[in-house]
């Protein structure tokens, strides 16, 4: 099984014909699946949602130009999850430290907004994303879907752990999952997430790996 979906996966019809739409509107883009970026030795993978037509579809690196990016990268430099400095674009030069990102969905979805079929059928690159890291202990999951998708990809119930914000889930096995309202523009515009409150996020996830 692959880990990131070949550029022509055909798996989601809504999802493919977008991206063709795509490659006619912006043929500069990176128009295909979007990679996980960072080493599979990690012990850490943040999981979003799905790219951003203009950011993660264009640059063709998770969260990279996306709104979302600015704070997230912003917080992985403060906490040294990342070294260099991010700059929107994928030759940035920034480099991840023992941290992983991918998302649910690999493709952009129209309106933003993956369905579940879509959510499902990408499910088995995300079960191998987290199968390939030997050294992996924290999950940490940006948004209610990443939460869901990430337990179906686990083979856990929905109902075996309830989102919430700054959560901590065992998984029984070493690992855990923390929880985090997604770093999008609408989350932090309206107040719902903050950066001090996103902060408190990967201080507690920090302090998860110190502890071993
Ligand atoms: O969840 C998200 C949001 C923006 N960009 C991504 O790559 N993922």
């Amino acid at each position: 099984m692959l880990s990131d979906p070949p550029a022509d996966c055909g798996l989601c019809p809504r999802l493919v014909a977008f991206r063709h739409e795509n490659r006619r509107l912006y043929p500069e883009f990176h128009n295909a699946p979007v990679p996980s970026f960072g080493s599979a030795g990690a012990r850490l993978l943040v999981v979003g949602m799905a790219p951003g037509l203009k950011g993660a579809n264009r640059t063709g690196r998770p969260f990279t130009g996306d709104y979302a990016g600015d704070l997230l990268y912003d917080t992985l430099l403060t906490f040294g999850f990342a070294t260099g400095a991010y700059d929107k674009r994928a030759d940035d030069g920034l480099s991840l430290v023992d941290c992983r990102i991918t998302n649910a969905v690999r493709c952009v979805p129209p309106q933003n907004k993956p369905v579940g079929a879509e959510v499902a059928n990408c499910r088995p690159f995300l079960a191998e994303t987290i199968a390939e890291m030997p050294a992996l202990k924290v999950i940490l999951v940006l948004g209610s879907l990443a939460h869901g998708a990430t337990l179906a990809a686990l083979g856990r119930k929905k109902s075996s752990a309830k989102f919430g914000h700054n959560a901590v889930h065992e998984l029984g096995d070493g690992r855990r999952m923390v929880g985090s309202y997604h770093c999008s523009r609408y989350n932090t515009n309206t107040g719902r997430l903050t950066e001090e409150m996103f902060h408190d996020v990967f201080r507690r996830v920090r302090g998860l790996l110190d502890a071993g």
